[in-house]
């Protein structure tokens, strides 16, 4: 039985008096893909902002690798452990792909310069931008330098928000690959991805919110593909 490794329990979010998130219960095991899923602004980044600490919650629990992280600050969490992709092109775009990754790296203090070799490893399409400044990537080489980013940090958990949104087939097809042996490595994955095809084949977990409320949370084994297509057309 696997252990798990992110438990939110009760969680209500919003911003001041707009309220967003209602009564959220998620727990997701070591090493497995979950893949959260709904409509345009039913929640889905309120959540993972407010996991990864740039909201606080009005009531609830976040508990990650048995440490209630409910009221810790974001660069604490990212020192234990937990790494956030957001939306966008995450990088500092005056900055080299290099320095964004050193800069990543040193502010976590956690693992050796050997995390940027694994994490060009995953992502060889970066290796010969390193000197090219992240705002001259295309969208595409952003979210691949976005995500090395979160993986340089040495995480235990990377939240990734709509990593494949707006980018050409071929590196769709990279990050599914890199988010899979990601996975495979034992880092657990919380993953929003509005392309549905791509999520039931990514995910162990598939979890469904709409209107700020879960709607459906279970194993993507137990979920035929008609099931996720009537739950995604709520
Ligand atoms: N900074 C903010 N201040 C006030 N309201 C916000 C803020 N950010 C989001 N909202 C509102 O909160 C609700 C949920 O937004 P959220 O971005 O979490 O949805 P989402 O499911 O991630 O949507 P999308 O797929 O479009 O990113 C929406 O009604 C949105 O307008």
């Amino acid at each position: 039985m696997n252990t798990p490794h992110l438990s939110i329990h009760g969680l209500h979010a919003g911003y001041g008096r707009a309220r967003v998130l209602f009564d959220i219960d998620l727990t997701i095991d070591t090493g497995t893909i979950a893949c959260v899923m709904g409509r345009n602004g039913v929640g889905k980044t309120t959540l993972l902002n407010t996991i990864a600490g740039l909201l606080t919650p009005t009531a609830g629990t976040i508990t990650h690798n048995g440490t209630d992280i409910t009221r810790h600050p974001p660069h604490t969490r990212t020192r234990n452990g937990l790494a956030y992709a957001p939306q966008g092109h995450a990088t500092f775009a005056p900055l080299t792909v290099a320095d964004n990754l050193h800069l990543a790296h040193r502010a976590t203090r956690r693992g050796g310069p050997e995390l940027i070799d694994a994490a060009l490893d995953r992502f060889p399409r970066l290796q010969p931008l390193l000197h090219r400044r992240a705002g001259l990537l295309s969208g595409g080489q952003a979210r691949q330098l976005a995500i090395a980013r979160a993986l340089v940090t040495d995480p235990t958990l990377l939240i990734l928000d709509e990593p494949t949104e707006g980018i050409q087939p071929s590196i769709v097809a990279e990050i599914e690959q890199a988010i899979t042996h990601i996975a495979a490595q034992g880092i657990t994955v919380l993953l929003v991805e509005q392309y549905l095809d791509l999520a039931l084949r990514l995910a162990d977990t598939v979890t469904v919110i709409d209107a700020g409320r879960i709607v459906h949370s279970g194993d993507r084994a137990d979920l035929t593909d008609d099931t996720a297509h009537a739950l995604m057309a709520i």
